[in-house]
C-alpha cells in the first residue's frame, strides 16, 4: 500500500464536505445563479430527537436520532433511515444533499432527506428494534408525513423496520398511512421489488456502462464490498447477467474465486448476518484486499468513505459502481480522474431503491398494487432515460461521470428554484 496521497484535502472527510466539493464542480459548468448554489450547500432544516428505550432486562438507555432536510423544490423530502453507530448530524445532511440530486437525476417529484439513530443494530434484540423504532416514528410524527417527508430502509434498517415505523405513525394519526414510509413489506402496502431495486439498478448501471465502452459482459470480473441489501442484488444481478463475480464481503472480511462465486449460494445481510466472511471459498481477503482487486469492475456497496487519498493508487479495477452512498472521497475522485478510472456516481447507479419507492409511494396514493413484472419494466424503463440523460452530458461536455451527473440534477433542481421563486 503507498502512503497518502500528498495533494490529499484532509481526510476522513464528512458526507458533507465531500457532497459539497460535488455540487460546486457540477456548478462551475452551468450559469446558476449563485444564490441557489449557496442555498443547496446548507440543509432546509435538521431535527434531533431523544429516543428513549426500556432494553429487555429493564435497563433504560436514551439514543440520539436525526432527520435532515435538505431541500424539497421538487416534492417532498424523501431518503432513508439509518442505524449505525456512527450516524451523526454531518452524515444526515451530507446523505440528505444526494438524495436531492438522485431524486433530481431520476426526475422523480421528491426533495432530499436522510435520518438515523446513533444505535449498533445487532446489539438491539427484535423487541428492542421495535421498541427504538416506534418511539422513533413517534418523535418525529411532526417533521414528516406522506406529503411531506418519506422515510425509507437503509443500512440497519429493514422492510420489518418501515412496517413497525408506518404501524407507530398510523395508530398516531387515526388512520392506516401507508404512504408515510416505502420499503415496507407488500402485505402493508410495500412494493415488490423494492427490496432488491437498489442493487436491480446498480446492475442495470453496470450493464449500460459495460455497453457504453463495449465490454463483453461475458468476459467480465466483479468485486463487489458488503453483501447486504444493495451489494448482494448487485453481485446476483450481474452474475445472472453473465459476469463473473469473485469477490464479496461483509463487515468481517471477504472471499474471493478467481473463477467466480455463485452468488445466490452465499447468504446475503438479510438472510444471516455476518455469513459471507464465514462461506466455504477458495480464498478469503480482508475489505482492504477485496478494494485493491484486480478485476474490471468494481462495486463498493457497504458504507461511505472506503475509496480515498490513502488507497486509490493501489486500485486496479477499470471502473468503479457506487452501490454504497459515498464511497469515494475527493481525494480518491480526483486520483481516479487522473488515472482515467470512470467511477459511475451513486446517486444514478443506487438511485434503483428511491425509483421504486415513488412506485410505491404511488400505490399507497392509489391503493393498488403493481405486479413484480411492472416494476421491474418501469424500472428498467427510468433508469435507462436517466443513464441516457446522464450520457448525453457526459458526450457533449469534458466532464467526469459523476460531474455529468450532477449538472443533470442541478439544471433541473436550480430551474425549479428559480420558476417558483427562491427570494421573497
Ligand atoms: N437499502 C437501500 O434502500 C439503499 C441503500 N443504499 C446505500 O447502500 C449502502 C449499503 O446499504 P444496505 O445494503 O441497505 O445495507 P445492509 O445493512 O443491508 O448491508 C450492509 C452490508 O455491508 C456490510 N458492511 C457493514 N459495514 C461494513 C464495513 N465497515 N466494511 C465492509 N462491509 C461492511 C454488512 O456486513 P454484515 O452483514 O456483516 O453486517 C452488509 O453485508 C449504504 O451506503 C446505503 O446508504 C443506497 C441506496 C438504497
Ligand atoms: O427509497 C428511498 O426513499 C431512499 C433510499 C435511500 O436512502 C437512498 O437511496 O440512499
Amino acid at each position: 500500500m503507498t502512503a497518502a496521497d500528498p495533494q490529499s484535502e484532509s481526510e476522513p472527510e464528512s458526507a458533507v464536505e465531500t457532497a459539497r466539493h460535488q455540487l460546486e464542480r457540477a456548478a462551475a459548468h452551468l450559469d446558476v445563479d449563485e444564490g441557489i448554489v449557496e442555498r443547496l450547500r446548507h440543509p432546509t432544516s435538521v431535527h434531533r430527537v431523544t429516543v428513549p428505550l426500556e432494553r429487555d432486562d429493564g435497563s433504560r438507555e436514551m439514543f440520539t436520532g436525526y432527520r435532515a432536510h435538505h431541500d424539497s423544490v421538487r416534492g417532498p423530502y424523501k431518503g432513508g433511515l439509518r442505524y449505525h453507530p456512527e450516524v451523526s448530524e454531518e452524515e444526515c445532511v451530507g446523505l440528505s444533499m444526494w438524495m436531492t440530486w438522485k431524486c433530481a437525476v431520476m426526475d422523480l417529484p421528491f426533495g432530499g432527506g436522510k435520518g438515523g439513530i446513533i444505535v449498533n443494530p445487532k446489539e438491539l434484540s427484535s423487541d428492542e428494534k421495535e421498541r427504538l423504532t416506534r418511539r422513533f416514528a413517534e418523535e418525529l410524527r411532526p417533521v414528516i408525513g406522506p406529503m411531506t417527508d418519506i422515510p425509507a430502509p437503509d443500512m440497519g434498517t429493514d422492510p420489518q423496520t418501515m412496517a413497525w415505523f408506518m404501524d407507530a405513525y398510523s395508530m398516531q394519526q387515526g388512520e392506516t398511512t401507508p404512504g408515510v414510509v416505502t420499503g415496507k413489506p407488500p402485505i402493508v402496502g410495500g412494493s415488490y421489488g423494492r427490496e432488491e431495486a437498489p442493487g436491480r439498478s446498480v446492475g442495470i448501471i453496470t450493464r449500460e456502462a459495460m455497453e457504453y465502452y463495449d465490454w463483453d459482459v461475458e468476459e467480465t470480473t466483479v468485486a463487489v464490498q458488503g453483501f447486504g441489501s444493495v451489494g448482494a442484488n448487485a453481485a446476483r444481478y450481474l452474475d445472472e447477467l453473465g459476469a463473473s463475480v469473485v469477490a464479496v464481503s461483509d463487515v468481517d472480511g471477504a472471499i474471493y474465486d478467481p473463477d467466480g462465486l455463485d452468488t445466490t449460494d452465499v447468504e446475503d445481510h438479510d438472510e444471516s448476518p455476518g455469513m459471507v466472511s464465514g462461506y466455504d471459498a477458495p480464498e478469503t481477503l480482508t475489505n482492504e484486499e477485496l478494494l485493491e482487486l484486480d478485476v474490471d469492475v468494481l462495486v463498493p456497496a457497504a458504507i461511505g468513505n472506503v475509496l480515498t487519498g490513502e488507497n486509490a493508487r493501489d486500485v486496479e479495477a477499470d471502473m468503479i459502481v457506487e452501490g454504497a452512498n459515498g464511497p469515494t472521497t475527493t481525494t480518491a475522485e480526483r486520483i481516479f480522474e487522473e488515472r482515467g478510472i470512470p467511477v459511475i456516481p451513486d446517486i444514478i447507479a443506487n438511485a434503483g431503491g428511491v425509483t421504486v419507492s415513488y412506485f410505491e409511494w404511488l400505490q399507497d396514493i392509489n391503493r393498488r398494487a403493481w405486479t413484480l413484472e411492472r416494476v421491474n419494466d418501469e424500472l428498467e424503463s427510468e433508469m435507462r432515460t436517466a443513464w441516457e440523460d446522464v450520457r448525453t452530458e457526459y458526450d457533449d461536455r469534458d466532464v467526469t461521470w459523476r460531474d455529468a451527473t450532477y449538472i443533470v440534477a442541478l439544471e433541473r433542481i436550480a430551474s425549479a428554484h428559480e420558476t417558483r421563486g427562491l427570494w421573497p
